[in-house]
């Protein structure tokens, strides 16, 4: 929120005015004093009048300049016109305080409307990274008539208003102008087609409201941001008519007419203000509809605008009454605070974007607190269960692959059992080996027999040529990996190797039953040494059982604690869908709160509307009534002095009849014999 800026500037005394001879209007006892931001009337040998003074933002005697004025209370506006804000800048006071000297100026000394032309199009050129484009348009309000000043079709134009573009003038002509001799050609064409007329106190009297309007566009040269919005920003500059009292300007007619609707609509705009002006609670309606002028400027009144005011006003003691009415309009709306934002026009996709991000903003206040710690905790159970989900599929992985290893174990166990017990319950024959592979799997790999075999490759085997001499040829030799690779990995088979010495000659020890006691030994260590690995494999089992039956027992737990997680997250989002439907429930209520209240302001309005309206009949009888009154006033006023003269007329007639009629009398006495 910014306040409007107001400024007062007091225009030199008008020679003839300053004349003080009666009907020069000057040299009364009373003047405006002013001393910084503030003005105070004083009686020139007694002092300050009782009121207080009035303070402004600015205020400027008869020796300032147009440059200070624009310096001061404009300039500031142009920038922000240019970076994207509305802005507006108007001059009120009453008839001949110099409004129109303030906003043309002169051709020494220009005024805000040509500085200001000049300044947009100088900042234009110094803002290097954006595009502009630049319209302008200018119009009068001339006895509530819109006329367009830059074409003469342009007349009578109605009001209109839509979402997109506000309030709006329909057929307005905009000019797109590249620089500041072409707005200033634009300018002098419409100040021909300006309604001006001699009054009694300004020879060219302004006699409608002139809004010189300059709409800049602007977008982003280097369009890297899908989201870079257009600017569109709107600068006002307004010179009113001024205000006027009949019996000054001393019209009639046509001009009479002229000043009833100037009158009128800067009384609306009075009205304005004075709403504006008064705290948020008492305000209620403000009559931006009962005039043009109003609804036309109002974005700069209390709207999404800067706004900076001048006020002229007459020095002169004549003008004191108007000069304390136009100070006070000033008070008022010093207090008016407007609310300017940049004007923003973004792209369909920039739009969407924006809207989605806004809606997720507004899904996240509409879930409060609560919902939002609820939301966390669903999460959170819900990263919870994923983790305890991984966890059961690592250990079931891991059960799976324990259970293989015990059922190889136990397979291979079972193999070994048998092949000891075959063991224990025979002394070796070569008919006991019922399975060829199992006699092969006791035989050392016999070069002579079997030309393509592998033989394990140790060097052991190598030195001792007793038992196990070198083949000739080593076309295929295995090395321990491959012959744990051949032999399924299980390594007991190649360290059985190291009895394949005795083994080789089995053919000639079986068939030799002498030599029976040397196999019985042999037998019985290979026993011990499979009853030795059976009993690893059994302690092997047997941890492995222990182990698979941990597993399933933390399994079995994390089932139960992932069916207790998922209890409390379907619980969970059981009171988040209470919560958001409770939520939506309430939302529904306040728009049918609102929609209902919606139709009772609008009733409420058109109420008020009906009753401003009546209220500005009235008004305007009262004010008839009131000139009348002025008018009857004025008629005793004159018929008494008349009657005054002639009752002195007749008293001194009377008199001198009756100095006659003495003289008479005593002359006729003094003829008496
Ligand atoms: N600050 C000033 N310095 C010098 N002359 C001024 C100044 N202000 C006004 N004048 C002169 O006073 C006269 C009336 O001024 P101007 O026409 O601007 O008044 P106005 O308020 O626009 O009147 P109206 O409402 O009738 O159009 C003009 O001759 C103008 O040159």
């Amino acid at each position: 929120m910014e306040k409007i800026s107001v400024a007062v500037r007091f225009r030199p005394p008008n020679p003839a005015a300053a004349d003080p001879s009666p009907g020069g209007g000057g040299g009364g006892d009373r003047e405006w004093r002013i001393d910084d931001t503030r003005v105070t009337l004083v009686h020139r040998a007694a002092g300050p009048v009782p009121g207080a003074p009035f303070v402004f933002d600015h205020v400027f005697d008869r020796t300032a300049t147009n440059e200070r004025v624009y310096g001061t209370v404009v300039r500031d506006l142009i920038g922000a016109v240019v970076d994207g804000f509305n802005a507006t800048a108007f001059a009120y006071g009453q008839t001949s305080s110099g409004k129109t000297f303030t906003m043309n100026g002169s051709d020494a000394d220009p005024g805000i409307i040509p500085r200001a032309v000049r300044d947009v199009f100088d900042t234009v050129r110094q803002t290097d990274d954006r595009e502009f484009l630049v319209r302008v348009s200018y119009m009068e309000i001339y006895n509530e008539d819109i006329n367009d000043l830059l074409t003469l079709e342009g007349r009578r134009l109605p009001i209109k208003e839509n979402l997109e573009r506000g309030v709006y003038v329909a057929g307005l002509r905009e000019e797109i102008v590249n620089s500041a001799e072409q707005v200033f050609e634009l300018l002098q064409l419409g100040e021909v087609n300006r309604h001006f007329g001699e009054t009694n106190m300004n020879a060219r009297s302004s006699r409608s409201h002139t809004i010189f309007r300059m709409v800049i566009e602007s977008s982003a040269k280097n369009k890297l941001d899908s989201e870079d919005p257009i600017r569109v920003s709107v600068l006002n500059l307004v010179d009113l008519a001024g205000s006027e009292r009949n019996n000054k300007t001393g019209t009639e007619g046509v001009r009479l007419n002229e000043a009833g609707h100037i009158n009128k609509s800067l009384l609306m705009l009075g009205n304005v203000i004075n709403k504006l002006s008064e705290s948020g609670k008492q305000r209620g309606h403000i009559p931006y509809r009962d005039s043009k002028l109003t609804r036309i400027l109002q974005p700069a009144l209390g709207g999404n605008a800067k706004t900076s005011i001048i006020c002229t006003a007459a020095p002169e003691e004549m003008h004191i009454e108007e000069t304390r009415g136009t100070l006070k309009f000033a008070s008022r709306a010093k207090c008016v605070s407007n609310c300017a934002q940049v004007n923003e026009i973004l792209t369909d996709a920039a739009l969407l974007k924006r809207q989605k991000r806004e809606i997720e903003e507004l899904r996240k206040k509409l879930q409060g607190s609560h919902s939002e710690g609820l939301e966390q905790v669903v999460l959170k159970l819900r990263n919870d269960m994923h983790k305890s989900e991984l966890e059961r599929d690592r250990l079931a992985m891991e059960l799976e692959e324990e259970r293989k290893l015990r059922m190889t174990l136990e397979h291979h166990l079972t193999e070994q059992q048998k092949l000891l017990e075959g063991l224990d319950n025979t002394s070796i024959s070569a008919d006991l080996f019922t399975d060829s592979t199992q006699l092969d799997a006791l035989k050392t790999p016999d070069f002579k027999y079997i030309p393509d075999g592998f033989v394990a490759y140790r060097s052991r085997y190598s030195n001792d040529v007793e038992f196990s001499p070198l083949p000739e040829n080593f076309d295929n030799i295995a090395n321990d990996d491959v012959w744990t690779c051949l032999n399924k990995g299980c390594v007991t088979d190649l360290d059985m190797l190291e009895m394949t010495p005795g083994l080789k000659r089995e053919a000639s020890l079986l068939q030799d039953a002498t030599s029976a006691a040397p196999l019985q030994e042999l037998t019985d260590a290979r026993c011990q040494r499979l009853e030795k690995d059976c009993a690893t494999d059994r302690q092997q089992l047997e941890e492995s059982n222990v182990r698979c039956a941990a597993l399933e027992k933390e399994r079995n737990l994390l089932r139960d604690k992932n069916s207790s997680l998922q209890q409390e997250l379907s619980d969970s989002k059981r009171e988040a869908n209470l919560l958001v439907a409770k939520k939506q429930a309430q939302l529904d209520d306040s728009i049918a709160r609102c929609v209902a209240l919606e139709k009772e302001l609008s009733m409420s309005r058109q109420d008020a509307e009906r009753l401003t309206t009546e209220k500005q009949e009235l008004a305007g009888e009262l004010g008839v009534e009131r000139q009348k009154m002025e008018e009857l006033k004025q008629d005793i006023r004159l018929i008494s002095r008349a009657f005054s003269q002639r009752e002195g007329q007749l008293t001194s007639l009377y008199s001198k009849s009756k100095a006659i009629l003495e003289n008479c009398k005593a002359s006729h006495v003094a003829t008496l014999p």
